[in-house]
């Protein structure tokens, strides 16, 4: 939990006891539903809380948006993306019903009141959003197709609406087809850890 601190201290009092709540409340659902690899939940919040909050180093969220996380499993990133942003609205969806179980779980035990859950695929989900957030789903382009019909018109934030993802990894194939409009930052320019020297943010106006 330092590790965050360290990195975003401006978090609050009621920030830093939901992201402290974290540990144990992922523990606990962790042994009954797996949606992080047993052996890494020692690691959630390197691992996963720091890695979801990645997201932030792209753009910061103005008050009032609206983000899709698609592919959430059980809440990365967007259940430390709506602790971060508490006046943006979340809405979460996996395709596994078992996984937003445990999402929806932790975000009541924390009293997150700016998230939904939807159990269903991507393709299914109609309502627009300001961006799509993403972490370990599917390949950039495959994504990007499916979430385009899902990014509202109209602007309020610092970059035009479209996909913020999280990536891992060699990406110039990836990124091959977007790379006229496509951002990409390293993370480890910002988080020191050897974990992050592979991790890079995405973004793709839609
Ligand atoms: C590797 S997990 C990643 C979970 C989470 N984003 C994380 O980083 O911990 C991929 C998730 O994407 C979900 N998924 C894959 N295709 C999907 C689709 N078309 N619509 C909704 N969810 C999907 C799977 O059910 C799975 O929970």
């Amino acid at each position: 939990m330092k590790v965050i601190q360290t990195y975003f201290p401006e978090l609050n009092e009621q920030q830093c006891q939901q992201l402290e709540a974290l540990y144990d409340l992922y523990t606990d659902w962790n042994a009954k539903i797996n949606v992080i690899s047993r052996k890494d939940i020692e690691n959630l919040y390197l691992h996963h809380v720091l890695h979801s909050l990645g997201i932030v180093k792209m753009l910061r969220f103005k008050d009032g948006s609206s983000v899709m996380d698609v592919g959430t499993g059980g809440g990365f990133p967007g259940i430390p993306l709506a602790i971060f942003f508490p006046n943006v609205q979340f809405h979460l969806v996996d395709s596994i019903g078992k996984k937003i179980k445990v999402g929806q779980a932790v975000a009541e035990a924390i009293g997150l009141k700016n998230i939904t859950f939807r159990h269903c695929r991507v393709e299914e989900e109609k309502e627009k959003y300001d961006f799509v957030v993403s972490r370990a789903v599917m390949p950039l382009a495959d994504l990007v197709k499916l979430v385009r019909k899902n990014i509202k018109k109209e602007q309020q934030n610092a970059l035009p609406n479209g996909l913020i993802c999280l990536k891992g990894g060699e990406l110039q194939h990836e990124i091959l087809p977007f790379r006229n409009q496509a951002l990409s930052l390293e993370l480890g320019d910002y988080f020191k850890e050897e974990f992050f020297k592979t991790k890079k943010v995405v973004y793709v106006p839609l």
